[in-house]
């Protein structure tokens, strides 16, 4: 069965937005089609309804391609927790640790796994549209490549490249990757697609023309700027990823840490996505100490984190901010660096350390993972969860997945905030609690609604924008 591999010149050159509005477009033309991505390296993960856990960017693409996500459409996990040590996540389930130098030499059976799985998918679907990672030149790791070209041999797949105009050097790197590729890989590159495009196509045309004259690849079409649309991202927590408030409306002012291994950053998009709400990612003390709410999001690397947020004075506003009665919210790792202490073997292994001392118990690290999605009712309003975590405290219930003491809450649920009448009740006592004027409005979005027309203008840019027939028929063409 046909495949197709979307590929990135670089990283961020919305590999992960093609493909989930390809998804969505195809399986609104009535195909069977299902998402793939051999290999993520993320800390944003998400768990499926089977237990298992997979990249935040495929499970939403697995909606939008109107499949149950699962293990099959992300085998390979990778979760860093330091620059030379990642937690490998193998169909679904914690599968040890790779260190930088076994990269070469460990990756055997997770490309055995990554290859298992794709076949899978190819023999029960119309099509999978893999999803590629970083740049497919980069050709000293091309020997033990299963997620780039190596994917591609495997499943003789059409490869789209995209690339990203809005940074600049579009041209010459997609003229590069052509370049750098060797003839049998080469031969598997089908066609470009320009994305993030700003400005008059005409100005562009010549460059393109030139382009496909030179490397004799069609051009898929070029994707405008699409600036409302935000997705589950697999890159860090970033500064900038969130729009600023422009409205003259009341605003509630969220600082949220960017810990340097924050895991589940998507958390704070549901909070972002409130009209009046202003999310800043910040490592600025004064920024953390001014907002109404601080968050310390979910972390890779409690211990070495909260070693990080000590010295960065942050430890020091979180203590300030709890004396004097204004609000904090920690997330799984955050939610921990919150309690009384840590008692770590497991992801640091750094023995017992003291915690934060803000909310109560001691805080314990096993070797088996907790993955599930839970549900609760918090004054009266339902909120459901997800759960990724070795930690376990001592959580008193007081609060969904956690507890409450004065203005200072904790919770191991990663999502919460996507039940959208508990966003705002909380929010609301947030506002009060810090003497904001903000309310929730009544006519607010819901979120999981917002998402859906996300998905569905992007297939739209597709389908406006780019070649989609073209893509099938090329796919149509892979075996
Ligand atoms: N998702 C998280 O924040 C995980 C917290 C911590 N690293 C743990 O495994 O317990």
């Amino acid at each position: 069965m046909p495949g197709i591999l979307v590929a990135g010149t670089t990283s961020d050159a919305g590999k992960s937005l093609v493909t989930t509005g390809l998804c969505r477009a195809l399986h609104r033309r009535g195909l069977r089609v299902a998402p793939f991505k051999a290999q993520n390296m993320s800390n944003n993960s998400m768990v499926c309804s089977d237990g298992s856990e997979i990249g935040r960017a495929q499970y939403l693409q697995a909606l939008a391609a109107g499949v149950e996500p699962g293990s099959l459409h992300n085998p390979v996990l990778l979760k860093p927790s330091s620059d030379r040590r990642s937690f490998v996540v193998l169909r679904g389930r914690p599968a040890g640790e790779l260190r930088a130098g076994e990269y070469a030499t460990g990756r055997t059976a997770l490309a055995q796994a990554a290859f298992a799985a794709y076949d899978e998918l190819a023999a029960t679907h119309d099509l999978v549209i893999c999803e590629g990672a970083g740049s497919p030149a980069e050709v000293n790791l091309r020997g033990g490549d299963y997620v780039n070209m190596g994917l591609a041999q495997h499943g003789r797949l059409p490869v789209v490249l995209v690339a990203d105009i809005d940074r600049g050097g579009a041209l010459a790197a997609l003229y590069g990757t052509w370049g750098l590729l060797d003839d049998a890989d080469r031969a598997l590159l089908s066609g470009y697609l320009v994305n993030k495009f700003r400005g008059d196509e005409s100005v562009l045309e010549p460059g393109l023309a030139e382009l496909s004259r030179r490397c004799g690849l069609p051009s898929y079409g070029v994707l405008p700027w699409l600036a409302d649309v935000w997705i589950d991202s697999e890159d860090a927590l970033s500064n900038g990823r969130y729009a600023p408030v422009t409205a003259e409306e009341p605003t509630l002012s969220v600082a949220a840490v960017a810990l340097p291994r924050t895991s589940n950053a998507t958390d704070l998009d549901p909070l972002e996505s409130e009209p009046g709400v202003d999310v800043t990612v910040t490592r600025d003390p004064r920024v953390c100490a001014a907002a109404d709410l601080l968050v310390l999001p979910g972390s890779r690397a409690t211990v070495a984190d909260l070693r990080w947020l000590r010295e960065s004075g942050i430890a020091d506003v979180v203590r300030d901010r709890a004396a004097a009665g204004r609000p904090v919210l920690g997330i799984c790792g955050g939610y921990q660096m919150l309690c009384e202490g840590i008692d770590d073997p497991v992801e640091s292994g750094a023995g017992a350390v003291d915690g934060l001392g803000m909310l109560g118990g001691t805080v314990r690290f096993t070797a088996d993972k907790v993955l599930g999605r839970p549900t609760d009712v918090w004054r009266g309003l339902p909120v459901a969860g997800y759960t990724i975590h070795h930690g376990r405290p001592d959580a008193d219930g007081s609060f969904p997945g956690g507890a409450t003491t004065g203005t200072v809450t904790g919770t191991m649920w990663h999502g919460i905030f996507e039940s959208d009448d508990f966003r705002a009740e909380w929010l609301r006592q947030v506002a009060e609690a810090a003497g904001s004027p903000w309310r929730p409005a009544a006519d607010r979005p819901r979120f999981a609604a917002a998402r859906e027309a996300m998905i569905d203008r992007l297939a739209d840019a597709l389908e406006t924008h780019a070649d989609v027939d073209r893509m099938i028929e090329v796919a149509g063409e892979s075996r």
